[in-house]
């Protein structure tokens, strides 16, 4: 059984440890919600002073052109590119998850209609799926009014079988924001592909918290958020890539003048950019865009396989203690045991959970509560020790053994 010392030895050892300097969170916080807020990079607040005194206050707007605005959808698009296995020119940082779901689909939808089989009118996707992926699935069904519907899978043993001859497009989150599952993306993507169905993956939970190999998986398309594990900042633009076989094909109906070949040309007619520009719609939040680098230059010190490496051991450590040190309380642990279907959060049901989370946040372990009685941790390699693990352990098992949670706690508007 460890100790809160062989937890600290193992943080002596950790050779991403010394990246936690390069984050700034506060005293006596263990930070375990990383899978929704990342913390704030150190460097964000002097780049946020420099976009706004500097290239905004003296800029102006010179600053799309000297300040490189104009093109940073691109740039930032090019750095995470290699945390998801695409390439250079595949990427943009643009937008919300949601809106580049709604391109995504949209495209895959018109790929797949193009293709063999153009009668096909089905999004699979999974019940237990972040609800924007399934309203905004729902929202372009009815949008498109030409019969589209989208199909709800109870467990990932049923996506199977409901890829079938009517599936047009498979949506999946790679990782469930809930309980952490995370999909075969490789497997499930040939089998659709074996079915004639494309394929649209969310990698909210996935970019920056475990490796992903969009080429090798021969995924179609793909979006994800930076404000979670790539700790863009909160609302930070989201990302979608379009992989290089796909560009020509790519055709969606938000042709704002920023997916133009000639934005500049001020043509009457819209053209796409021959890229992955055509992706983008407007004019991005400079301020919040420009902070992405931030979190994104973190990841050029380590690698994902090495973050993978720590992620795994401190989801184990953080299960063991939980059921050794808790093991007279009711604690469902909902996420899965075997590394290979795990992400980089672990989730318990409590009858309390709410409570319980309310009452570990005021004690300074900040994690959070999901529908139904989950309690949420996420753990974030770049920042999150070992000590970290066990002390906020000692924190729930005080809480529940005192019974010290309030179990009429009034709910904030998130929860
Ligand atoms: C799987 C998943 N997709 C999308 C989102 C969010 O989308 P948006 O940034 O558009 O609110 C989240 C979390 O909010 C999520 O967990
Ligand atoms: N964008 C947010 C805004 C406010 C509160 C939470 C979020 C989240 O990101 C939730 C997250 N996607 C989740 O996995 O539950």
């Amino acid at each position: 059984m460890s100790t809160r010392q062989d937890c600290v030895a193992r943080d002596a050892r950790d050779a991403l440890a010394p990246l936690r300097g390069r984050f700034d969170l506060p005293q006596g916080v263990i930070y375990l919600d990383g899978n929704s807020l990342g913390a704030r990079p150190i460097a964000a607040l002097d780049r946020a002073r420099q976009v706004i005194a500097d290239e905004w206050g003296t800029g102006l707007i010179r600053s799309w052109n000297t300040a490189g605005w104009f093109d940073m959808p691109r740039r930032l698009g090019d750095l995470l590119a290699p945390l998801v296995g695409a390439r250079p020119g595949e990427v943009v940082v643009t937008d919300t998850t949601s809106l580049n779901l709604f391109k995504a689909l949209a495209a895959a939808v018109h790929l797949q209609a193009h293709g063999a089989g153009s009668a096909r009118r089905v999004i699979v996707t999974e019940r237990s799926n972040f609800p924007t992926d399934i309203y905004m699935a729902q929202g372009l069904s009815a949008w498109l009014d030409r019969g589209y519907s989208v199909r709800l899978v109870d467990s990932a043993d049923e996506i199977a079988a409901a890829v079938d001859a009517d599936c047009a497009v498979l949506m999946l989150t790679g990782v469930n924001y809930r309980t952490g599952y995370q999909h075969d993306m490789a497997a499930l993507t040939a089998h659709a592909h074996a079915q004639g169905a494309v394929t649209v993956w969310d990698l909210a939970h996935s970019a920056g918290a475990v490796p992903v190999d969009l080429h090798a998986a021969e995924a179609d398309f793909a979006v994800g958020c930076t404000y979670k594990y790539l700790n863009g900042g909160p609302g930070a633009p989201a990302f979608i890539w379009v992989p290089e076989r796909h560009q020509a094909a790519f055709t969606q109906p938000l042709s704002g003048w920023w997916g133009h070949a000639a934005p500049f040309a001020m043509a009457p007619d819209f053209a796409p950019c021959s890229g992955i520009g055509r992706a983008l719609c407007g004019t991005q939040p400079m301020v919040s865009l420009a902070l992405v680098e931030c979190g994104l230059e973190v990841f050029a010190e380590t690698t994902m396989e090495a973050i993978r490496a720590k992620s795994l051991a401190l989801t184990d450590l953080f299960i063991d203690l939980v059921e050794q040190r808790c093991a007279s309380h009711p604690l469902g642990l909902v996420t899965p045991r075997e590394h290979a279907s795990r992400g980089s959060q672990v989730s318990f049901t409590h009858p309390h959970g709410y409570a319980v989370m309310q009452a570990l946040i005021a004690r300074g372990v900040i994690g959070d509560y999901r529908e139904p009685a989950i309690m949420r941790f996420g753990f974030t390699p770049l920042y999150t020790s070992f000590a970290d693990v066990w002390d906020a352990v000692e924190i729930l098992r005080d809480i529940l053994d005192q019974r010290a949670y309030d179990v009429n706690a009034s709910r904030g508007a998130v929860t």
